[in-house]
């Protein structure tokens, strides 16, 4: 797996990535996967998303935000060993949801613990400015990432809204902003509401397909899902999702 350029630490964003325990998570993708295959396709959207982040230069680390600790462990061994990319820890950090539980406190969580210095080896900490990525992006190209934190970064508190128009994949902070996260249904509204400036960069269509149904899954696919994602349809019966020309051809 390629872990993507060596950094100097200090440099760059950190993407905080929560992710929900796989036996609970992409539950609206059952009526299509069924429940041996959604969470192996949870895992490989993180995968594949996380993957993707490390491989954009304007992101410093990853800090997921998980309680399941064997879908952490996954994630945390793109960063690479510690030592093994030429920055003291990996790229990428694991840490257990905060009290508070859900989506937003274990954005909030996350934002807090970079801030605090306990994120990715990269991580600035209070300097770093942080984006909370969602975890279910597997169509996400490197430099489609690049453009929505360039556009990103001139604003204090911003967002991407998903490829339906109704929820957001991506809240961005710059220092000493607080997230202030409204994640969930219709979370666009929320966040424009919240003052939050929405983003519209250019070219960026896997970063806004997030993957909650059967039709998510098929439309990630046709932009061009990551390696991790296409063997696990592939794996299990990719004519469900129309992949079958597509199993063999993962864009790596
Ligand atoms: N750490 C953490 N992450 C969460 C939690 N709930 C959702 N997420 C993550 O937040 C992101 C967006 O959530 P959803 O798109 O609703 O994903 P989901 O909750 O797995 O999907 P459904 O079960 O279908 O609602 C995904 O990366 C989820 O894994 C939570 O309670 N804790
Ligand atoms: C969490 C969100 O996504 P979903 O609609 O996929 O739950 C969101 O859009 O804020």
């Amino acid at each position: 797996m390629q872990n993507g350029p060596v950094r100097e630490a200090g440099d760059g964003w950190v993407l905080v990535v929560p992710l929900k325990p796989l036996r609970l998570a992409k539950s609206r993708l059952a009526a299509a996967a069924g429940d041996e295959l959604r969470p192996a396709l949870a895992l490989a959207f993180a995968l594949d998303t996380v993957a993707a982040a490390l491989r954009c230069p304007a992101v410093a680390g990853v800090l997921v935000v998980t309680e399941d600790p064997a879908a952490g462990e996954r994630l945390r061994g793109l960063g690479g060993p510690p030592g093994g990319t030429g920055v003291p820890e990996g790229r990428v950090a694991v840490l257990p949801d905060g009290p508070g539980r859900g989506l937003n406190a274990a954005v909030t969580h996350g934002v807090r613990a970079v801030r605090a210095g306990a994120g990715p080896s990269g991580a600035r900490g209070g300097r770093a400015p942080v984006a909370a990525l969602n975890a279910d992006l597997p169509a996400l190209r490197p430099e489609e990432l690049a453009r929505v934190l360039g556009a990103a970064a001139g604003h204090a508190r911003s967002f991407l809204a998903d490829a339906a128009g109704s929820g957001t994949t991506l809240l961005a902070v710059a220092p000493g902003t607080e997230p202030a996260p409204a994640f969930g249904p219709h979370s666009r509204a929320r966040h424009l509401a919240s003052g939050a400036v929405e983003l519209a960069p250019p070219g960026v269509a896997g970063a806004r397909q997030d993957v909650d149904t059967g039709d998510d899954l098929r439309a990630a696919l046709a932009l061009g899902a990551g390696p991790h994602t296409t063997a696990a349809v592939c794996g299990h019966g990719g004519e469900a999702f129309g992949a079958f020309r597509r199993c063999g051809a993962s864009r790596g």
